[in-house]
This record gives structure tokens, C-alpha cells and sequence, in this order.
């Protein structure tokens, strides 16, 4: 195989109470990503979009992927990458993830899928560390795994892919940038007990939820009184989206990833796209454009759609 057109899903990571444990794959935004394999240790980087990411390697999360894919492979090969992007970095929606996690996984493909599922995780968590400064799994895992994952642990990788239960994902994503760089700095490094005894109640019941298909359980259980209550600071008009989506029947939700996306989870499609209208409101109404989806969760993560 000399060329793979691939595509890879946005992700909701931390859903609410996992921070940097819980993602799950949407089946909408997707980028797409197009690679060639050259026979030099070289990366060249096109992007066909309008946000204008950096093309050198060094400095695009695909780029310092492929350049890691390079050297384990022995150093004698390269890419050439075209990355369509259609998760809009910033976005809280796993833009970089995807192109760490595509790039990781096109790669394997073209080198014949020698990396294990392990190894395609610490390659796409170089990338998510260019573009975080911290190596974390919880994007990633679902771009390239599909479904609700849990991360256990990235050191060593003990990756816990849990059931998907059939669910509608409202997302919101109002126009300003959130740096995930950004959002990570202002959280607090000490919490108080009582505090991480509520949350890690909750996880455990959003796992049992996820597992047990209890739908109830998984709506009590997205509550988060450890990151929301400083992160939902820089999201306008979170607490009134959060409480009408509620009021009209969603499980629950909050932000997705960093933010500055609010995502919320509902039983049937009647009431995700009347929460969808409720999030388009409230923006519309205090003046933040927005873009929103209404889709469900994916059971695959990056996928091939075309190679040569
Ligand atoms: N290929 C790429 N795709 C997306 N972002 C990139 C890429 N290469 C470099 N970046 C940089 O990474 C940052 C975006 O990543 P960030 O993690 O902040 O956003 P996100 O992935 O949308 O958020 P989240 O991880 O919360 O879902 C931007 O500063 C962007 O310039
Ligand atoms: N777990 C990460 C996801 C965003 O990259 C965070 O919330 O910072």
C-alpha cells in the first residue's frame, strides 16, 4: 500500500467526572487525512483548511507523530501528510487528538499495522503533548479505538474499552478559543477529600452505568465538583445550558474536554435536537456564534476510506 485516505472522529474527553481518564468517540466532526508513503525519513505537511496549523513537523501534533512512527520503524521511510480538518482546533472536540491519533494509525497502516494498539497510543500521546504539554489518553484512546474508553492507567497503558450504550451527544461549540494548555493551568493541584470521594462515586457510577446500559445511573452520575466549577468560568452561559438542557429531558452533560464545547447525552434523538435548539438559543441570544451537532456516539474510531 503506497496512499491511505483516512478519517478520525472527534472525542468528548473527561466525560464530566473523568478528567483525563473517560473519552468516547462522536460520529461527527470527523477530519480527514490523506498520507503518502516516500521512500527518505521526511514529513511533508499540506493542510487543506483555513486555520492555518503549522506545516513544519516539529510544530504539528500529525508531524511529530509521524516523525516518532519514522524512527521506530528504522528510520529509512517518510510521509507526506494532507490533513483536512473539520474539528476546529481550540474547539474542546479532540481536534488534536485526531490528527495525533490519525497520524499514528495511518502510519501503521502503511507500514503494514507493525504497532501494537499500545504502541499507536504512546506514539499519538506525543502528539497530544505538543499540544497540551502533558501526555494524555483520554482523546486519543476513543479516536483510535471507537466507543466509551476508560484509561486506567498511560504508565503502563492499561486501556479499558467499556460498552457503548445508544445514546444521542448534543454538542455545542460556541466560537472562542480554549487552549486545553490553557485550561490545564488553572486548575487547582490540591483538592479536598470530600470532594474526591464524590467524584470518584461518580466514575465508578458512570462506568457501572456505561456497562450495565442504566441510563439513569449515567445521567446521576455526570457531576463534576472538581474541574467544572473552575473551568465553566471561561464558558459563557454554561449554567443556564447545563440546567435547560436538563429541564427538557437530556441525562446530563457538561464540558466537553477542556471546552470550550458543551456536550449533553439524551435517550432519544425528539430531545437531543430539542437541546440542540436550547444550546443555539441561549448563544444566539447573548450574542456568541456557535456551531452545533447532534449525533451519537461511534463504535469505530479512525477509519480507512480509501487506499492505493
Ligand atoms: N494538526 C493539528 N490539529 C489541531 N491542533 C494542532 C495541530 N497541530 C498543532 N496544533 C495546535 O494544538 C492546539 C489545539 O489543541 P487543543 O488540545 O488546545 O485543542 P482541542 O484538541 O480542540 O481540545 P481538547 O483536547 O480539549 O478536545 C492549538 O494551539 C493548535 O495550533
Ligand atoms: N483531559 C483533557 C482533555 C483535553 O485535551 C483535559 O481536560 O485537559
Amino acid at each position: 500500500m503506497e496512499s491511505i485516505k483516512i478519517k478520525a472522529p472527534g472525542t468528548v474527553a473527561n466525560l464530566v467526572c473523568g478528567f483525563d481518564i473517560l473519552g468516547l468517540a462522536l460520529n461527527e466532526p470527523c477530519d480527514i487525512m490523506e498520507f503518502r508513503l516516500l521512500d527518505e525519513p521526511k514529513v511533508i505537511i499540506h493542510n487543506r483548511d483555513a486555520y492555518n496549523l503549522p506545516t513544519d513537523p516539529e510544530q504539528n501534533v500529525a508531524g511529530v507523530v509521524l516523525l516518532a512512527a519514522i524512527e521506530k520503524a528504522g528510520g529509512t521511510i517518510g510521509f507526506e501528510v494532507t490533513i483536512e480538518k473539520h474539528i476546529k482546533p481550540g474547539s474542546g472536540l479532540g481536534s488534536s487528538a485526531a490528527s495525533a491519533a490519525g497520524a499514528a494509525v495511518g502510519a501503521n497502516k502503511l507500514l503494514g499495522n507493525r504497532f501494537s494498539t499500545d504502541e499507536l497510543i504512546q506514539l499519538a500521546m506525543i502528539g497530544e503533548k505538543l499540544a497540551t504539554g502533558v501526555k494524555h489518553a483520554d482523546n486519543i484512546t476513543p479516536c483510535i479505538l471507537g466507543g466509551v474508553t476508560l484509561i486506567r492507567s498511560i504508565l503502563p497503558i492499561d486501556i479499558v474499552p467499556l460498552a457503548s450504550p445508544d445514546l444521542y451527544v448534543t454538542v455545542v461549540h460556541p466560537q472562542i478559543e480554549v487552549r486545553t494548555s490553557d485550561a490545564r493551568q488553572i486548575l487547582k493541584q490540591l483538592i479536598y477529600l470530600k470532594d474526591a470521594i464524590k467524584q470518584w462515586g461518580n466514575i465508578a457510577g458512570l462506568v457501572a452505568g456505561f456497562m450495565r446500559n442504566d441510563k439513569q445511573l449515567i445521567g446521576r452520575s455526570l457531576e463534576d465538583v472538581i474541574i467544572e466549577p473552575v473551568r465553566s468560568i471561561l464558558i459563557p452561559g454554561f449554567d443556564e445550558i447545563k440546567a435547560k438542557c436538563k429541564q427538557a429531558g437530556a441525562l446530563g452533560g457538561g464540558i466537553s474536554g477542556s471546552g470550550p464545547s458543551i456536550f449533553m447525552l439524551s435517550e432519544t434523538e425528539q430531545v437531543a435536537r430539542e437541546v440542540g435548539r436550547i444550546m443555539h438559543g441561549i448563544y444566539e441570544r447573548i450574542g456568541v456564534e456557535n456551531n452545533v451537532y447532534v449525533t451519537t456516539i461511534s463504535n469505530e474510531g479512525v477509519r480507512v476510506v480509501e487506499h492505493e
